[in-house]
């Protein structure tokens, strides 16, 4: 049994549980826990071996993250819950909107059913066990956030670019491969619940047709929104509008 670290904010019945990206920290969601907090209780994990969550030795598969995140509800007191996922937090949604009766809706933002190849992210694991996740932050930033916006943003640019470089290179890399064995795309129609997904329209990780599948492929109701111009974290590049559809959605 695992506990994350997790920040909570809100008195709200309505518990949204937002769950972020590889090398991310609660960090990524300041923008909708400080517009959201008031009508919602907002809670925020970071993934095992992520920020202040502890390194658990093993290779996870994104089944198991999705367990250290109701351990953590569990140990929060939380009952029924929407939840948020982005990226790597969007395939742990995803199982836990699938596999779990107290999700009541979800969203998926910038992320996939499969992402991509399983090598690719076996790759990544050796280099960053090898190099360090300070190898990989310039890269995953440009990633995350359009040029522009980069160009735009020269603080919250290099406050992100040290997120991702802070996050110790096991836990980067154990996650690396969760992410390797990841492929829900046959079971997506498992998820009934009502699901937004959001993806960037300049997104190259998980660009709109990658999120539209996802979409397409549940079982119950969706709605599929692009934001642009935004890469693959618009929570901090377009955070209006994601709080205003967030803010729809979970009413
Ligand atoms: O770093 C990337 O390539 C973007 C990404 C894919 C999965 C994830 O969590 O982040």
């Amino acid at each position: 049994m695992a506990i994350l670290h997790s920040v909570s904010y809100g008195t709200s019945d309505n518990t949204l549980v937002f769950i972020g990206s590889l090398g991310s920290t609660t960090d990524m969601w300041l923008p909708q826990l400080d517009a959201l907090h008031k009508d919602f209780r907002v809670i925020a994990v970071d993934h095992r071996g992520h920020g202040l969550s502890e390194l658990i030795e093993g290779t996870p598969t994104v089944a198991d993250l999705a367990q250290d995140v109701l351990d953590t509800l569990d140990d929060l007191g939380v009952g029924n819950f929407g939840v948020i996922g982005l990226s790597l937090g969007g395939a742990v949604a995803q199982y836990l909107a699938a596999t779990s009766d107290r999700v009541t809706k979800a969203a998926f933002m910038c992320t996939a059913a499969k992402f991509g190849e399983p090598q690719g992210w076996l790759d990544r694991a050796a280099e960053c066990r090898e190099n360090g996740t300070g190898s990989l932050s310039e890269a995953v930033i440009q990633r995350w956030f359009s040029p522009t916006w980069l160009e735009n943003n020269p603080a919250s640019r290099e406050h992100f670019e040290a997120m991702v470089a802070g996050t110790p290179s096991e836990g980067y890399a154990l996650c690396c491969e969760a992410l390797a064995t990841w492929d829900f795309t046959d079971r997506l129609g498992e998820i009934a619940v009502p699901v937004l997904t959001i993806a960037g329209a300049d997104d190259p990780s998980t660009p709109p047709a990658t999120v539209q599948i996802i979409a397409d492929g549940v079982g119950g109701e969706s709605r599929a929104e692009v934001l642009s111009p935004a890469a693959h974290v618009p929570t901090v590049e377009r955070p209006n509008e994601v709080n205003e559809l967030l803010a729809q959605h979970f009413a």
